[in-house]
């Protein structure tokens, strides 16, 4: 490869802090050091404290670490400069605007690190992907995911899957270019009893009730009911509880509010929607419609019904049970009631749990908080088998499924067209990881990144 320019960016995060590292990676990293310090004595993977000054004026900087790494033992396989400074504004930015007049360098696009490190074969794009989930975990299940997939779970699983499929394809094209007149039953038919087991393994895998994206984005579960029901205090019940607030992303939508809840280290999202009736009008309808939507992409729905109605409940309400669904009666301090009377009125309908709460005494809260754990727990569970995490990685093995569905028809007819479907489902393997040409995918999956990263 060509030699890439030197790129710089502030590696840490934004605003004050006691230390900021700024990052250098390219051939021209140390000359940048030695213009920056006016010193050429140091060494690799040292850390050696130093003084920072403006090249131009003499100005002092700061007094930093830097930190050299030499190619190719870096974290982008490259000559990488790290400057441990003191982590205040005008630092950083007297450090940076420094960089900034230096003719050999530029600054870093989001993700150029970790997509150098993929380039110098540091890591494969399934690990770089996993790399920057790590980034953006914010919570302990999530943070194990990641760092899995950091580690190769995902590589070592398609590159297996691939080399399998690819040492089939070696025994299929020696077939069609020295035919064996004594095995009639060809090597294409030797090679179909592996395609299926294989396929089966690949089934298996995506059948995961899209468990790591689940895991990635958090368990989204839906607050439903009638106008005035309680969803909104009951959110807000839920939330106050003792557990941990990630993050709050209220008012995002008039119609929706969402709060991210980790719960025993899984990620939970709880949305709050518009009251669902009858006959509403133009702007509530539309209200409605995005609830509606919301809850069928749900992967769990709390159905709330006031205690003090029941048993007067919308045929609009009773239509949302189903088994990804609690019934919660809510304002149960206005009205006493069993849980079990649900049953009993609607023999048929198969809610997993139906409690009762109320957002004024708290009755029922941190019950209803446990069986919502339970059950979002026990379906993200992170086991031993590897977790498919994206739906670019999804998208590509149903791909390679396809292709190996269709082997299974071509390998009694023709053999260049047996060959050429196991040809064609590697290649979907190997674009999840990188490994063929994918480079229009990259600008993608890099531009996600942080700066700095
Ligand atoms: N200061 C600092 N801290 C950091 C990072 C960093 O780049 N700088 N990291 C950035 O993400 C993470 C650590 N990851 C790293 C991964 C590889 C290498 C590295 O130098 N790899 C060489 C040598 C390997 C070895 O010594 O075993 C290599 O792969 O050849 C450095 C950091 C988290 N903490
Ligand atoms: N006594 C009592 N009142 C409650 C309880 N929960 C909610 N309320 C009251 O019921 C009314 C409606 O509550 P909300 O939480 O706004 O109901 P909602 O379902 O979000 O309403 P919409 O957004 O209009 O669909 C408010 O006046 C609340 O104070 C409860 O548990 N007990």
């Amino acid at each position: 490869m060509t030699a890439q320019k030197t790129i710089y960016a502030l590696s840490s995060g934004a605003g004050t802090a006691g230390v900021a590292v700024i990052r250098l990676s390219g051939p021209d990293s140390f000359e940048a050091l030695t213009t920056l310090t006016g010193r050429h004595d140091f060494e690799p993977r040292v850390a050696t404290l130093c003084k920072l000054k403006d090249p131009d004026d003499r100005s002092h900087l700061d007094h930093a670490l830097a930190l050299p790494f030499k190619e190719p033992y870096s974290f982008t396989g490259e000559d990488v400069v790290e400057l441990h400074i003191h982590g205040g504004r005008a630092v950083t930015e007297g450090v940076l605007s420094t960089l900034h007049k230096n003719k050999s360098l530029r600054m870093a696009e989001p993700g150029e690190f970790t997509r150098r490190a993929f380039e110098n074969g540091k890591m494969d794009l399934t690990e770089a992907e996993g790399l920057n989930d790590l980034i953006h975990a914010q919570t302990a299940a999530q943070r194990q995911l990641a760092l899995r997939q950091m580690d190769g779970a995902l590589r070592h699983l398609y590159e297996g899957w691939r080399r399998d499929l690819v040492s089939l394809l070696a025994h299929l094209e020696a077939d069609i270019d020295f035919p064996d007149e004594d095995l009639p039953e060809g090597v294409a038919e030797a090679a179909r009893p592996k395609i299926r087991t294989l396929c089966s393994d690949l089934k298996g895998h995506l059948d995961d009730n899209n468990k790591g994206q689940a895991l990635r984005n958090g368990f989204t579960i839906v607050i439903l009911g009638a106008p005035n029901a309680g969803k909104s205090s009951l959110m807000n019940a839920l939330a106050q509880s003792d557990v941990a607030i990630v993050s709050d992303e209220a008012g995002t939508t008039r119609d929706a509010i969402e709060v991210n809840l980790d719960l025993g280290g899984y990620p939970v999202r709880f949305i709050d929607t518009a009251g669902i009736r009858e006959n509403a009008g133009k702007v509530e309808s539309e209200g409605i419609k995005r609830a509606l939507n919301k809850a069928e992409q749900a992967h769990l729905k709390l159905i709330t019904i006031r205690a003090d109605e029941w048993p007067d409940v919308s045929r609009e309400t009773l239509e949302l049970i189903d088994d990804r669904s609690f019934v919660v009666f809510s304002q149960s301090d206005k009205a006493d009631l069993d849980p079990a009377m649900f049953h009993v009125k609607h023999p048929s309908l198969r809610p997993v749990e139906v409690t009762t709460t109320s957002s004024v005494t708290q009755q029922g809260i941190s019950d209803l908080l446990e069986k919502v754990e339970r059950y979002s727990v026990a379906q993200m569970e992170i086991n031993e088998a590897p977790i498919l995490t994206r739906m670019r990685h999804r998208t590509a093995l149903e791909e390679c499924i396809s292709h190996l569905e269709r082997f299974d028809q071509s390998a009694t007819l023709d053999a260049v067209l047996a060959a050429e479907d196991v040809r064609m489902a590697a290649r979907c393997l190997g674009s999840i990881t990188g490994l063929i040409d994918v480079e229009e995918l990259l600008d993608v999956i890099f531009s996600d990144f942080c700066i700095g990263k």
